[in-house]
């Protein structure tokens, strides 16, 4: 009987449970979409039931149309959404309130006042975490709960809550409550994680004014996090590997060395390039985060983060109804003229990197009589590709430039966006031939935790290409069309 590494990935919009050989080949998938809530305008929030339900659920279905027992299983593996933000009580294991969503913006006041009593913060908080002050991150969101809900900020000084990112929250009820952990890809996302000496910071957590006690402790990506409770599939299965999502997918596809980069087109877009041992500190408001981390060795990595990508085209068809099915915006893109001259600024929830505005809010610019559906929606899938032009000057700008470009995520599957893509960056796009890089990162981070794989090289012989998109547009065309956007990011910017 064969034998399987299972991995979870717990997304914004879905779970998925997905079973790979010891090839690195995906065998089988099953998906479970849950509910968003949006309780405010500019808060999301997840049910945290739904996040372990649908994660449950999804790996028995796996498990049984598989035929498979707990035992044909040799190690678990977890990618997550990450700095959604989870508070629970430590006896009852009840969460205190809905997880915070990363693209919630309800701190945003509190981020920029804290920023205005000391002018010299952000920097500091830059150089120890590689972060920005932004409501993106998990810090302002554990101060909300801790402020808002009734007994929160007492039980918290008490040690009786426990903070975690989703990946902590799903461990912790996989072990029944055994334990509380989380791995540096997921630490170095809440703004309290000191990069360089890989540990949680006092100071940091005292500006916060966040009780030690709450925190996880942190592990290296591939790790023995623990065995999962029989109860839950029949028998226990080892917990062999944590990364947040666009770590795994920088593993998953291959991205193992200094100047290498991907970018993932799902709701949002993430483009990190690996800068090897060196926690690479931008001048122009790119993170840096850990890639991930193995036997104690923090790998790190420059990252861009766009909230808006397929949440655009999800808007275009189930808020205007300009489409059905989020394919139709390809067909539709081919048929206009790339001239139209309509822009659409899609700052739905503010701007993330290089801007950082999260007061912004979007716009449709240059409508004429003659403006239609195919105008609009060719004007959302350009919008993505500007965002990414955004990044790669900014990295520019810091010194580095991708060696080249690995992409995946839903949006990919889009040809003629891969092709406004590579001619909007000037550089060869790289499509992989597996799209499923997160999920697969995380597993081939179990494989070696099993040893499965001897090393990161044994890893990377494993990528293949589906197809690779040369730019074709000429300079002057190109420039035009993105200095057509930056004019209209200007009338949006607040800061
Ligand atoms: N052919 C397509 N063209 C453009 N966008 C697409 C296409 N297919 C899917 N999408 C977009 O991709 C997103 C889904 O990607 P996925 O990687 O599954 O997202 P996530 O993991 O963030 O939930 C949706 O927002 C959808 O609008
Ligand atoms: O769930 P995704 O794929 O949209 O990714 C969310 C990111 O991890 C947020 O930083």
């Amino acid at each position: 009987m064969s034998r399987y590494l299972l991995a979870v990935d717990q997304g914004t919009t879905s779970s998925r449970a997905v079973l790979v050989d010891t090839q690195g080949c995906i065998k089988d998938m099953v998906q479970r979409d849950f509910t968003q809530h949006y309780p405010k305008p500019s808060w999301v929030e997840h049910n945290p039931r739904d996040l372990w339900h649908t994660v449950l659920d999804c790996c028995r279905q796996l498990l049984k149309e598989n035929q498979l027992k707990a035992t044909d299983i040799i190690g678990l593996a977890i990618t997550n959404q990450r700095e959604t933000t989870l508070i629970w009580d430590k006896q009852s294991g009840e969460p205190i309130y809905p997880a915070i969503v990363w693209q919630d913006r309800r701190t945003a006041d509190y981020c920029q006042k804290l920023a205005e009593s000391d002018p010299t913060l952000e920097e500091k908080l830059q150089k120890k975490t590689g972060l920005l002050l932004d409501p993106y991150f998990c810090a302002s969101k554990i101060r909300w709960i801790l402020d808002n809900v009734p007994d929160a900020k007492q039980k918290a000084e008490q040690g009786q809550l426990l903070f975690g990112t989703v990946d902590c929250y799903l461990l912790w009820k996989l072990t029944d409550g055994k334990v509380h952990a989380t791995d540096a890809t997921n630490a170095s996302r809440t703004l309290l994680f000191e990069i360089h000496q890989q540990k949680w910071d006092p100071e940091l957590l005292e500006l916060f004014d966040i009780p030690t006690s709450l925190l996880p402790q942190v592990q290296d990506s591939a790790y023995h996090y623990g065995e999962v409770d029989p109860q839950w599939f029949g028998g226990a299965i080892p917990i062999l590997a944590i990364a947040g999502d666009q770590q795994a997918a920088l593993v998953g596809q291959c991205c193992f060395q200094t100047g290498m980069a991907k970018s993932t087109y799902g709701t949002g877009c993430f483009l990190m390039l690996n800068t090897g041992e060196k926690a690479l500190h931008s001048k122009n408001r790119l993170l840096t985060t850990l890639a991930y981390r193995l036997n104690g060795k923090p790998t790190y990595a420059l990252e861009g983060s766009i909230f808006m990508a397929g949440a655009t085209i999800q808007w275009l068809r189930d808020g205007l109804h300009l489409i059905e099915q989020a394919g139709e915006s390809e067909q539709l893109a081919r048929e206009v003229d790339i001239n139209h001259g309509v822009l659409l600024v899609p700052a739905f929830t503010g701007l993330g990197a290089p801007y950082w505005d999260p007061d912004a809010r979007g716009a449709i610019l240059g409508l004429t009589r003659d403006t239609g559906i195919k105008e609009i929606v060719s004007a959302g899938l350009q919008s993505v590709c500007y965002q990414t032009k955004d990044l790669q000057k900014a990295m520019e700008a810091d010194g580095v430039r991708p060696v080249s470009l690995k992409v995946d995520g839903g949006m990919v599957k889009n040809d003629w966006l891969m092709q406004f893509l590579a001619d909007m960056l000037g550089g060869e796009v790289q499509r992989s031939k597996v799209n499923e890089t997160t999920v697969l990162g995380v597993a081939y981070l179990a494989g070696l935790q099993a040893g499965i794989y001897d090393s990161l090289e044994d890893i990377a012989k494993r990528w293949q290409l589906d197809k690779a998109f040369s730019p074709k547009m000429s300079k002057d065309k190109r420039d035009a069309l993105y200095s057509q956007w930056q004019q209209g990011v200007k009338r949006i910017q607040t800061r």
